[in-house]
């Protein structure tokens, strides 16, 4: 008996509508019949539409069919569906199809089932199907057809979309005009770039990837080695964790890291991102603060090296103690809780030549120091951390642009020559061939103080693979993975109410998902 192939490896790819028309196209062109790829979709659509309503009693569905292969899978999957023995409504307020739908319509007509044009017609169905448009929307939905959007979306019944909810684009995110709100989507092939856009959002619902064997030669053919969008999952999150450690390592193999935060006013800042760095694992730790919120450090961070600095009268950092050299570390976190007086010692950690993230009071320091210049002419790497109202004062001229996450991170990597984390539901990660972007994340940690344990915990993994060499990036969207499966963990236990950033440090040592990590462990 055979079960169906787990192809895990495809929920890495991310594409664009274009790169979605170009795969397909290579797979019709090597003999696959449109109309027989259509046939497979759909079979396995409806598999996962019934997954889906089964446990509801459910005796009429709605589908609503567009002009294009989206009303045409729709249509299949409505033929399905009757000879299963629902009864099913179908609505398509259009007079043309493409030619393959057109030829669907016929039959499903010749099997008794009228074909209704007003979308009054689904207002007394349970359920709703979606095929109105998939990755072929090209302009506003707009007049009766989204009157009838909108009303479809004010009926509050399950609705399930066929590849996207239409009306999103399937690049950017945005609603075109208006948008069905649905209860499921069923991303078909490949994880199109509206999944990972927090624009999106509040259209999509929950979300599965129906695969339907695209080889992977053809995916490879049109994205390349390095694709240019990737989406973050456990198996190359966690591929890059530095675990096993060699048996015969020590302190010193493991990272040196430097953390520059805190001030009077913000002590809690600088503690938190220690204990983001304690859970990476870091071999040494040192935290440079105030002098006078030295004792505070000490006491929660026994393990660290406080070092405690001259202050400017408002109790931020001046200056690092006389003597002391940046040389010896192998990374800085600089920024959280600095509080804008500390400018000259941001500018003195950005002229330095060691790997450094940059967050928080550090990132808007430096949004009045010519972001892009300074950036770019640094001589060691650069990560900035900003949440969109940081990543606008540094990149104001990307502000317009700001609802497409994707594109300005990707936009901002490539003009500062930095690694950009841009913050919100989906993490992006803008690097110099590739965005990485994190598909799971929590609401609770939209919430103070959890960006300084990230910039912790990055930090210790940042150090750890610069002493040994490995690429960068690849840790970057590691320690974002990490964070955010800490994060969903503690709300799992504690609500997402429950999940201060205090509590959030401790999900990092103990969240259940490092059992996993033992399996990678000495044998
Ligand atoms: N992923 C695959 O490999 C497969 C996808 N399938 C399904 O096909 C659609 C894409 O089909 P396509 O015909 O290219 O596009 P759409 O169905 O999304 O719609 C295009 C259709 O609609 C017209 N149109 C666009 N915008 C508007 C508008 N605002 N108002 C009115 N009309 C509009 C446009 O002119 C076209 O006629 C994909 O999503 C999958 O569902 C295959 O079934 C299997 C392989
Ligand atoms: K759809």
């Amino acid at each position: 008996m055979f079960t169906r192939q787990n192809r895990t490896e495809i929920q890495h790819f991310v594409v664009t509508a274009k790169q979605m028309q170009a795969i397909e196209s290579r797979i019709f062109d090597a003999g696959m019949p449109v109309a027989a790829l259509m046939e497979k979709v759909a079979g396995r659509i409806t598999e996962g539409i019934l997954s889906k309503i089964k446990s509801i009693s459910v005796t009429s569905i709605g589908v609503l069919v567009g002009p294009g292969h989206n009303g045409g899978d729709a249509l299949v999957v409505a033929r399905e569906l009757h000879f299963l023995g629902y009864s099913v409504v179908i609505c398509c307020p259009f007079s043309k199809q493409k030619e393959l739908t057109q030829s669907h319509f016929k039959y499903i007509t010749s099997l008794g089932i009228s074909i209704n044009k007003n979308m009054e017609s689904l207002q007394h169905c349970e359920v709703i199907i979606d095929g109105m448009f998939g990755f072929g929307l090209e302009r506003p939905i707009t007049d009766e057809l989204a009157e009838g959007v909108n009303q479809i979306n004010a009926g509050n019944k399950q609705i399930l979309s066929i590849d996207l909810p239409s009306g999103i684009h399937t690049d950017t995110g945005e609603v075109l005009g208006t948008a069905i709100h649905a209860t499921y989507t069923f991303c078909l092939g490949l994880w199109k770039l509206a999944f990972l856009q927090d624009s999106a959002l509040d259209y999509l619902g929950e979300v599965e990837l129906i695969d339907f064997d695209i080889p992977l030669a053809d995916i490879e053919a049109i994205l390349g080695q390095t694709p240019e969008f990737r989406r973050i999952t456990p198996e190359n999150a966690m591929a890059d964790l530095p675990l096993p450690r060699p048996l015969a390592t020590h302190k010193y193999k493991n990272g040196n890291l430097l953390i520059v935060a805190g001030s009077h006013r913000y002590t809690g800042a600088a503690i938190l991102a220690g204990l983001g760095a304690r859970a990476s694992g870091v071999g040494m730790l040192s935290i440079a603060v105030p002098n006078s919120i030295k004792p505070l450090l000490s006491t929660q961070l026994p393990e660290a090296l406080i070092i405690g600095c001259p202050e400017t009268e408002d109790g931020a950092i001046l200056d690092f103690p006389s003597n002391f050299s940046l040389d010896q570390f192998d990374a800085i976190a600089c920024g959280p809780g600095l509080t804008q007086s500390a400018t000259t010692l941001v500018q003195l950690i950005l002229e330095c030549n060691r790997p450094l993230i940059l967050d928080a009071d550090g990132l808007n320091i430096l949004a009045q120091l010519n972001p892009i210049l300074t950036l770019s002419q640094r001589q060691a790497a650069t990560i900035i951390t900003p949440h969109p109202g940081e990543f606008k004062r540094l990149f104001p001229e990307l502000a317009e642009e700001l609802s497409n996450h994707v594109f300005v991170t990707q936009k901002a990597a490539q003009q500062s020559q930095s690694i950009v984390v841009l913050k919100g539901a989906k993490v992006c990660i803008g690097t110099a061939n590739t965005v990485w972007i994190n598909p799971e994340s929590t609401p609770a940690l939209a919430r103070g103080g959890s960006g300084d344990v990230l910039t912790g915990l990055l930090g210790g993994l940042l150090a750890a693979v610069v002493l040994n060499q490995t690429p960068i990036d690849a840790i970057v969207k590691t320690a974002v993975w990490w964070h955010a499966q800490a994060g969903i963990q503690a709300a799992k236990d504690k609500t997402e109410l429950g999940v201060d950033a205090l509590t959030l440090t401790q999900y990092l040592n103990l969240n259940p998902i490092q059992s996993r990590f033992l399996n990678k462990s000495h044998p």
